[in-house]
């Protein structure tokens, strides 16, 4: 079964075509990354997944659910979304537990009691990536890799199905970011699928299976991301001579000709 399928999406706004056809297939097992020049699309793509953005034409089926015919709400309970903005969300003197255990029921803040087993599940999610010894300090003093780190937590106490990333790297430090995409590979054996925007080609670790281009509005190309790194493709999605270079099945990438 397809995780997510978009079919011939298009979106119109005003005279400007932001979206022109996009298709795209995401299977159960596969992790992608979304990949593309400023302004070509792929958080409007997003937005559609998470149903905040509706096509002009086309339709949007995730985990199952076909939209525009299904309760959004309960689809969203199946999707986790770490986007550019969340981080501003919270209160900074919050303890960073509490951040967590609001991912539960996706509050933003804990009013009422919270049960022992909820409190315990997001503890071991703070144990899974290193924090346990970090449960009491106020969410504020913690270092931006370090708080995506905890909305990474915070975002697997739902169990999401597909887990959904804007960027989550950007301004890390190169320690913040490998630590990042670290916990990231841990959470990818189970059975939730990813879909992860991001400007940087080496942040595509062996975790990720997949790689979907795009300009201008549209796919141009999309499958195994060693089909799709390809100076040829990479350079119709970006036009700039790139060269791959394939370590440890990660890619680095080079620019200007041979
Ligand atoms: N309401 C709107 N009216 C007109 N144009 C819009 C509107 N909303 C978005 N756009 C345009 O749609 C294009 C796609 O935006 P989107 O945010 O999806 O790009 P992106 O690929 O995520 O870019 P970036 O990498 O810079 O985050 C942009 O050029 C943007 O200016």
């Amino acid at each position: 079964m397809s995780v997510i399928a978009l079919n011939g999406l298009t979106l119109r706004r005003g005279e400007r075509q932001i979206l022109r056809g996009v298709d795209l297939d995401v299977k159960g097992g596969e992790h992608w990354v979304l990949l593309g020049r400023n302004g070509c699309g792929k958080t409007t793509i997003l937005e559609m997944i998470n149903g905040y953005l509706f096509p002009t034409t086309g339709t949007v089926d995730v985990l199952g659910y076909r939209y525009g015919t299904v309760d959004l709400r309960e689809v969203r309970k199946e999707i986790g979304y770490i986007g550019a903005s969340l981080i501003e969300k919270f209160t900074l003197r919050d303890p960073v537990w509490e951040i967590v255990v609001g991912g539960y029921d996706a509050k933003l803040r804990i009013y009422e009691e919270v049960a022992p087993e909820v409190r315990d599940k997001a503890m071991g999610e703070l144990e899974r990536i290193g924090f346990a010894h970090m449960a009491e300090q106020p969410f504020g003093t913690l270092s931006q890799g370090e708080r995506k780190k905890v909305l990474l937590a915070r975002t697997m106490m739902a169990g999401p199905k597909l887990l959904i990333l804007d960027e989550p790297c950007a301004g890390l430090d190169l320690y913040e970011r490998e630590k990042f995409l670290d916990a990231l590979e841990e959470l990818s054996s189970g059975k939730m699928t990813m879909l992860y925007v991001s400007h940087h080609i080496e942040e595509i670790v062996p975790l990720f299976t997949h790689v979907a281009l795009m300009a201008d509005g549209a796919i141009v190309a999309a499958g195994p991301k060693r089909e799709v790194l390809t100076p040829e493709l990479l350079h119709s999605a970006y036009d700039v001579d790139i060269r791959v270079e394939w370590q440890r099945e990660r890619p680095w990438i080079q620019i200007g000709k041979e």
